[in-house]
């Protein structure tokens, strides 16, 4: 039990109780409520579940459906994250009309639409219960996105002949001609359908000529960014991309708060943003704050991989919406794979559980293994490709450890528990000890240690997610990350927030890609056992993907979408 649910009382004692609400959801609701006077303990209620919500990725909480959406939560209490909370018993959740009804008296709540009146810490809209500033964020993209669907104005650049003559490409073409001529283009699609290929061609068309445009080109985290770069590189065009923090101007100290705003915009005349599945609400809203009056803005990804890990599926609303039908341009052909990665991906994205499993029951390249089976071939796996980076760092060759730190990665969905990351990093880590002599002496930074940096250091540009190995050096140990500007060495002594990776959460491994995959799936229950989360786990792959689970977790995953709360699309249509 969280300790809040020692002081927290009614309501929310009952919630936290049940693992629905932590300290870090029900102290916020209880100090705004004192603050501005609210004593009605469902209003505290639905204060807790709309920060609660932000913290499992909705921007908001449908209040009349609010039961259904925290039964798929993931409990708070620890003791088993791959569990889904036991449902608060029906007669304990507020009635609907009636609780609707005290937040809409709530000196807390604003009600509608509307602006003018003072500024309240909620906001009840359409049925939707958000945080004031996350309605605002929303508010912020919904009115700048439409502001750019009626701008189109001259093309900018040099328009070069659009057809590629391939049929299988008539879709890059479309979606080059967009961006060329519309203030706002989005290009969706998965993996190997080109959409490098198409923003390597979008820059060219821009950057052609005698007045050439600036573009700025952008990626949610630092390996993303280092994706983008080399990617763009292997279709011949150098050019850099950097985060959007770093492009943005991040502030030390400020999570939501850059250098460039509406006052000091980007000078950028076109910006593309690659990997947008990974941008959260605010950080989109930011974005389109900082564009300069006029500019380009071309938004790259995969609507069907999970959201960003903060609040608000950006992409999957801004895709979804009818009203940017005209400006989004789909991607489908893969040219990258044909084989059986490709199929698996397919079978998941259109929820056909049957094919999928007919791929993995058929296939060399991707495999079902229960876990009970599981344990030799996953040693195998792992040791063989730690063994591969051990050699590797041990003769101190950065851009080889580098190559074989992404030959493998184990994935699991939970951090915690025995399906989670911390459990398989350390079993993984005895593997590599007993196996390989050697392995794991000299200390905290041994050669080969796979490094994860958990937080962003902009000074030395490192960002979260960013991943590299130790090398020996003859010397004191040194580490290098690959980073927007090539493999970059770094002590490791000095980098705060950095830990092991033996393994990695699917969510954080999203923006990279690794020869061989293996997942670790957890049980069927787990509340992060969705669509999404197999999806983007499989498409890591370039060889081979090995699964360990049972075929009822494929089809519980197949049939669950990932749910989201999000009121941009409906405003978009609106
Ligand atoms: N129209 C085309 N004709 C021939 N080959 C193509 C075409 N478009 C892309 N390709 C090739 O297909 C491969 C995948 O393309 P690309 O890297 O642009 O896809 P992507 O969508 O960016 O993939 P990812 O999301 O995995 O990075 C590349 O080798 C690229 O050269």
């Amino acid at each position: 039990m969280t300790d809040i649910a020692v002081s927290a009382s009614g309501l929310l004692k009952t919630f936290s109780e049940h693992g629905l609400l932590g300290w870090a959801d029900v102290h916020p609701a209880l100090h705004l409520c004192f603050l501005y006077g609210e004593s009605d303990e469902r209003v505290r209620l639905a204060a807790a579940l709309a920060v609660r919500a932000l913290r499992s990725g909705s921007l908001c909480i449908e209040i009349a459906s609010a039961p259904q959406t925290a039964a798929q939560w993931e409990r708070l209490d620890g003791a088993a994250s791959d569990e889904a909370a036991p449902a608060v018993p029906a007669q304990d959740w507020p009635e609907p009309n009636g609780w609707l009804a005290a937040l809409e008296a709530s000196p807390i709540v604003t009600v509608g639409d509307g602006t003018d009146g003072p500024v309240r810490p909620l906001r009840l809209a359409h049925g939707l219960l958000y945080l004031e500033r996350y309605w605002r964020d929303q508010e912020a993209v919904r009115s700048r996105i439409l502001e750019r669907l009626l701008a189109s104005d001259a093309p900018l650049g040099v328009v070069p002949e659009v057809s590629s003559g391939d049929p299988r490409a008539a879709q890059q073409d479309a979606a080059l001609r967009l961006a060329l001529t519309s203030g706002l283009t989005i290009i969706a699609g998965g993996p190997g359908t080109g959409k490098t290929q198409v923003i390597a061609r979008i820059v060219r068309a821009f950057t052609a000529g005698h007045a050439p445009a600036l573009v700025a080109l952008a990626a949610p985290t630092g390996k993303a960014a280092a994706r983008m770069t080399e990617s763009l590189r292997a279709e011949g065009l150098d050019a850099s991309a950097s985060t959007l923090h770093r492009l943005l101007g991040w502030k030390a100290g400020s999570r939501t708060r850059f250098k460039h705003d509406p006052t000091n915009p980007l000078p950028h005349d076109v910006v593309i943003v690659d990997e947008l599945s990974m941008v959260s609400m605010t950080l989109m809203a930011r974005l389109l704050s900082a564009l300069k009056p006029g500019a380009r803005l071309v938004l790259v990804g995969d609507p069907d991989q999970l959201a960003s890990v903060e609040a608000g599926a950006v992409l999957a609303d801004l895709t979804q919406a009818s009203r940017l039908a005209q400006v989004v341009v789909p991607l489908r052909h893969n040219f990258r794979f044909s084989g059986d990665i490709q199929s698996l991906a397919t079978a998941i994205r259109d929820s056909d559980a049957d094919a999928a499993i007919a791929v993995l029951t058929d296939s060399e390249a991707v495999r079902l293994v229960a876990p009970n089976d599981a344990t030799d071939v996953l040693r195998e796996r792992c040791v063989d490709a730690g063994s591969r980076l051990f050699e590797a760092a041990a003769r101190g060759d950065d851009q080889l450890a580098l190559t074989m730190l992404d030959r493998h990665r184990l994935l699991c969905a939970h951090r915690r528990g025995p399906f989670g990351v911390q459990a398989w990093s350390r079993t993984v880590t005895t593997w590599l000890t007993e196996d390989l002599p050697g392995y794991g002496q000299g200390g905290e930074f041994y050669i080969g240690r796979p490094l994860l940096m958990t937080r962003n250091a902009s000074d030395v540009g490192l960002f979260n997610g960013d991943t590299g190995v130790v090398l020996d050096t003859g010397g004191s140990p040194e580490a290098v990350f690959a980073t927007g500007s090539g493999p970059r060495r770094f002590s490791p002594y000095v980098l705060d927030g950095l830990t092991s990776v033996h393994a990695m959460t699917i969510h954080k491994s999203q923006g990279s890609q690794f020869k061989q995959v293996s997942v670790v799936l957890p049980p069927v229950g787990s509340p992060l056992l969705t669509r999404e989360l197999l999806y983007t786990a499989v498409t890591r792959a370039s060889d081979s993907v090995l699964i360990v689970g049972t075929e009822d977790a494929i089809r519980a995953a197949i049939a669950r979408p990932a749910a989201r709360t999000s009121g941009l699309r409906p405003r978009l249509d609106a």
